[in-house]
């Protein structure tokens, strides 16, 4: 097989390529100019077409570029085929939630198999999800390929669970509990916390709620970088 190297400036811009050319698609759209393409992405043209030309040639002149063999020739380029599997470990209020939702407007990342230790979930099916004891975790984590990992147990055992999810594997951690878990530094955790969100909401809200009634002049201090108003 040859392998063809492309300019890693070209593959960082193949994702917007992608995400326009989809977005096109299920508008309906059969074509694209590559006038409407570079104005939508921005990025000029000539770099678009010296993108293009290390795939072969794609577009037609008078024509633009065919919006569907485009998307489908950079899906697979791109990977996007590849479905994500993700394991949910602790099958309760949030995790239900989460399982109900199953990230819907993604093409290629589901919710595989969700684990618990109660027994009134395990061996069920939610929206199409079996629930597994947590003693099968590792196991399923391996036989389904799976290198996420949603947390959504109870807090005192989020280090415990953390602790088997790095021996089964996963290379990512999405962590709905308030504890920040210690893992290897192969392992990347995201923490997710609606409190601390909600709280960032309402403080800007009431921050320039502020700032509008006093219609002063605002000052920044450049020692601190805090913004006050001026009395
Ligand atoms: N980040 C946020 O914004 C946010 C919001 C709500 C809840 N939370 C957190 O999410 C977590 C779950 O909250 P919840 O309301 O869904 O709790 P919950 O009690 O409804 O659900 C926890 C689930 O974990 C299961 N579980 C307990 N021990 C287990 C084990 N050893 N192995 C596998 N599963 C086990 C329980 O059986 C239960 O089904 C908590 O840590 C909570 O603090 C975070």
């Amino acid at each position: 097989m040859v392998e063809k190297k492309i300019p890693k400036a070209t593959a960082r811009r193949l994702p917007l390529y992608y995400r326009y050319l989809r977005f096109l698609h299920e508008a309906g759209k059969n074509r694209v100019s590559s006038a409407k393409l570079s104005e939508a992405v921005k990025v000029d043209s000539a770099t678009i077409r010296r993108d293009f030309s290390y795939f072969g040639a794609l577009g037609k002149r008078g024509y633009g570029y065919d919006v569907e063999a485009l998307m489908n020739f950079f899906s697979k380029t791109l990977n996007q085929d590849r479905l994500t599997n993700v394991a949910l470990i602790g099958v309760g209020n949030l995790g239900q939630a989460l399982l109900n939702y199953n990230f819907r407007r993604s093409n290629n990342t589901r919710i595989s198999a969700g684990f618990d230790i109660n027994d009134k979930l395990i061996g069920t099916i939610h929206q199409g999800v079996p629930v597994y004891h947590i003693d099968d975790m590792v196991e399923q984590l391996d036989l389904q390929q799976i290198d996420v990992a949603i947390l959504t147990v109870p807090s005192e055992i989020a280090q415990e669970m953390a602790n088997k999810l790095v021996e089964g594997g996963v290379k990512g951690i999405m962590n709905f509990t308030p504890i920040r878990v210690n893992v290897p530094e192969s392992v990347r955790v995201h923490n997710v916390d609606l409190t601390n969100e909600l709280q960032t909401l309402i403080y800007f809200i009431n921050y320039y709620q502020e700032l509008d009634d006093a219609e002063e002049e605002v000052i920044l201090d450049e020692d601190t970088g805090e913004l006050f108003v001026e009395d």
